[in-house]
């Protein structure tokens, strides 16, 4: 066991590597200023990024391994020529990244106020603020608490102060706001326009803010989520445009609406990400992929990555995929609840009662997916594992295949997808008219 009470597996090279490349992008020495809470909240990130690389490790996990470099680094910088470090072995592979980010100093370290000694006992100690042995504990630079306070709205974990807009108060927005809401954003920082009352009330219901006005949920929002039906978005464009600043993100969910239709309509350096979500986002469930505008920074992505990390699985990709996905997900859910349909009404057929039928329907859909999910497997492998030779399930796959679901359901995708990019061309015709 290691001081943290945790169970000791080796780290291999890799997975140092990638904790110190985070520590280094965190700015992290600038921003260790010995404060138990800012610590904590920084190895919290870093615990989150490291976990969405596949590699799990616990806070405290972090925090120890963290020690046992800093201690390798200052015992070869006390000791140049002693032999390298045993508590960490491959020393030499992590040396300079240790003395990149252990170079970037805090201010009151640099000042020459504090003895590297003195850094080593108490800078990522879990000890009180009070029990520092800083002189006069000051805030971070402007730079660096900006810095800082841009990594803490990005962590899913922190208490996120972003603002949120929605236009459009349809089905699709109410599920991000869901899926938003189940994460750190607070109600009170969620804001929801439409032009009538008819679809507010449940965003009510939510604590969430509603208005008739756009531009009221533009000027109030970090993060603005466009969600009118595609033949609405360049008018709705049109009207905000002269409201967005260097602040917004302007996140397009339009089926087909392109990235280039999205920026042509707003301000020049507009960042302007095109999402294509779908439904179960409402229950935590989602499938979103999107892909970023011109001005939009990786950074931009990771904010609305972490944003809608509650909503279920959002990948980055490029814009060429958005209307495959759209096929794929933001419609395919709708395929897959015609076929859970199809499923009830054949057991209907049989004589099962309907709601019996249809409530076995759903979760057989559920139970399918998450094991399609979670098992990792192909889909042809967990099909085979559920036919008997000669037993039930190849007579009734054999029937689906003459029925030719495999070649519809191909082709409901294909159609779904050229439909979206049917869209695109008529929304860009929209918007130059
Ligand atoms: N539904 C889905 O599963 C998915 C939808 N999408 C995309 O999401 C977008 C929205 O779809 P969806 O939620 O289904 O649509 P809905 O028809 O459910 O909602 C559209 C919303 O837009 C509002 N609206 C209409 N005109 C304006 C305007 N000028 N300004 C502000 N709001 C306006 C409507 O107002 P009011 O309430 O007054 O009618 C309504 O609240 C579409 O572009 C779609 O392509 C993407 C993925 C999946
Ligand atoms: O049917 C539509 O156009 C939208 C986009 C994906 C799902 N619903």
């Amino acid at each position: 066991m290691d001081d943290s009470g945790i169970k000791k597996q080796n780290w291999d090279v890799k997975e140092t590597e990638l904790f110190l490349e985070i520590l280094k992008e965190l700015d992290m020495k600038k921003c260790l200023d010995g404060r138990k809470v800012r610590n904590n909240k920084l190895f919290k990130v870093a615990h989150r990024r490291m976990t969405a690389a596949g590699y799990h490790r616990s806070v405290d996990q972090l925090k120890f391994r963290w020690k046992l470099l800093k201690s390798a680094y200052y015992k070869c910088k006390r000791e140049p020529d002693s032999p390298a470090p045993t508590k960490i072995q491959g020393w030499w592979r992590y040396e300079k990244t240790m003395i990149a980010i252990m170079e970037s100093r805090h201010p009151l370290v640099g000042a020459g106020v504090n003895s590297d000694r003195n850094d080593e006992a108490t800078e990522d100690s879990d000890g009180d603020a009070s029990m520092l042995h800083w002189p006069q504990p000051q805030p971070c630079p402007d730079n660096t608490t900006q810095n800082l306070d841009l990594i803490i709205k990005m962590d899913p974990e922190m208490d996120s102060q972003l603002k949120i807009g929605f236009i459009g108060a349809g089905n699709m927005a109410f599920g991000i706001a869901k899926g938003i809401l189940s994460g750190n954003v607070l109600p009170v920082n969620v804001k929801v326009s439409a032009p009538s009352s008819r679809n507010l009330g449940r965003f009510q219901e939510l604590g969430i803010a509603v208005t008739h006005s756009n531009i009221e949920v533009v000027c109030g929002s970090d993060v603005v989520f466009v969600a009118v039906k595609p033949h609405l978005v360049p008018l709705v464009l049109n009207e905000i445009s002269q409201h967005i600043t260097d602040r917004h993100i302007i996140v397009s969910v339009a089926a087909g609406v392109t990235l280039a239709t999205v920026e042509e309509l707003l301000p020049e350096n507009t960042v302007a990400i095109r999402l294509m979500p779908n439904l179960p986002c409402m229950v935590q469930e989602g499938a979103l992929l999107f892909a970023r505008g011109t001005h939009a920074k990786q950074e931009d992505g990771a904010l609305l990555r972490s944003l809608l990390h509650r909503c279920g699985l959002v990948e980055e990709g490029p814009e060429a995929w958005i209307d495959i996905h759209t096929g794929l997900s933001g419609s395919g859910v709708a395929f897959v609840y015609l076929f859970a349909e199809a499923l009830a009404e054949g057991a209907v057929k049989m004589g099962m009662p309907s709601a019996l039928a249809h409530s076995i329907a759903s979760q057989t859909v559920l139970g399918a997916g998450r094991l399609l999910r979670d098992s990792g497997k192909h889909p042809a492998q967990l099909r085979s594992e559920v036919c008997t030779p000669g037993g039930t399930t190849i007579y009734g796959l054999h029937t689906l295949e003459q029925g030719g679901v495999r070649a519809a359901t191909m082709s409901a995708v294909e159609s779904a997808t050229e439909r979206a990019r049917e869209l695109g061309r008529k929304s860009a015709a929209g918007g130059r008219k």
